[in-house]
């Protein structure tokens, strides 16, 4: 990460099964951030349509068309711009965030850990490769959701370099503290930003709490979204990773040849 930027997490209620709708939105929010001065945006889980499993496979179908407009978006905008999609896949769909890049895809990660308490493995396929992306705000390593309970999966993408790890959720009531701790911890220990953006309101027969949020590498919060459609911002300044691991360097004092 050469300097500072501004992020945003992009909190919003989830129209289901509308993309247009959700598209609308998200377009007219990227735009006023970028007039802003933000530079990368993070979208919830699914947040083309959330998990409309009715009719999943053929809302994917849109995904490829959605990603080009998001991907001009982008360029238009110079923004880095974060969320994920259903990816088609034969007989089922891929949870894929896309990472568009100032008009170029950066990279892609599909959904590894799939959450078996609401059937997204009955539903979808699993990835098996992790993502970090060189992008021009910085070395921005993808989680999605439920992968947050996997500290394995952060832990790989710090070892790897990452400085930002962006992760689009869904996350519904009432596991609010678990959200909270879980993104929490994850930025604590590996000592990078975490900009974690998840949904809110009530979609389908679920209600999510929102609560997006932005954690510099000490865990402390520089922004927080509340219960309702928002965009919390900040500033993510490269030398807090820096000043901070030489004071407390968990990397070097790491053992894993102990464990
Ligand atoms: O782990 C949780 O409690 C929620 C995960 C989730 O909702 C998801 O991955 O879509």
């Amino acid at each position: 990460m050469q300097k500072s930027i501004k992020a945003a997490a992009l909190q919003f209620n989830i129209a289901l099964g509308d993309i247009d709708k959700n598209l609308a939105y998200v377009t007219e929010k990227l735009r006023r951030l970028a007039a802003d001065g933000v530079e990368l945006a993070v979208l919830p889980e699914m947040w083309s349509c959330a998990f409309d499993y009715r009719q999943l496979n053929q809302l994917a179908l849109q995904t490829p068309a959605l990603v080009e407009r998001i991907l001009t978006l982008s360029g238009k905008l110079g923004m880095t711009i974060i969320g994920s999609l259903p990816e088609p896949h034969g007989e089922k769909v891929y949870n894929t965030a896309y990472v568009a890049d100032r008009g170029k895809l950066a990279g892609s990660y599909r959904k590894m850990h799939l959450f078996g308490l609401m059937h997204e493995d009955r539903h979808l396929d699993r990835g098996d490769a992790v993502c970090l992306v060189d992008t021009s705000v910085g070395k921005i390593g993808v989680m999605i959701c439920y992968d947050i309970r996997f500290p394995e999966l952060a832990r790989r993408l710090a070892v790897d370099g990452a400085d930002i790890i962006a992760i689009s959720g869904e996350w519904p009531k009432p596991r609010e503290e678990h959200w909270r701790t879980l993104i929490r911890a994850r930025a604590i220990e590996n000592q990078l930003f975490v900009v974690a953006t998840n949904t809110c309101g009530i979609i389908g027969k679920l209600d999510f709490f929102g609560s997006s949020l932005i954690i510099n590498p000490k865990g402390e919060l520089l922004a927080e979204g509340g219960y309702e459609n928002c965009e919390p911002t900040a500033i993510l300044d490269p030398e807090e990773i820096t000043s901070w691991r030489s004071s407390i360097n968990c990397f070097q004092d790491r053992r894993p040849e102990c464990y």
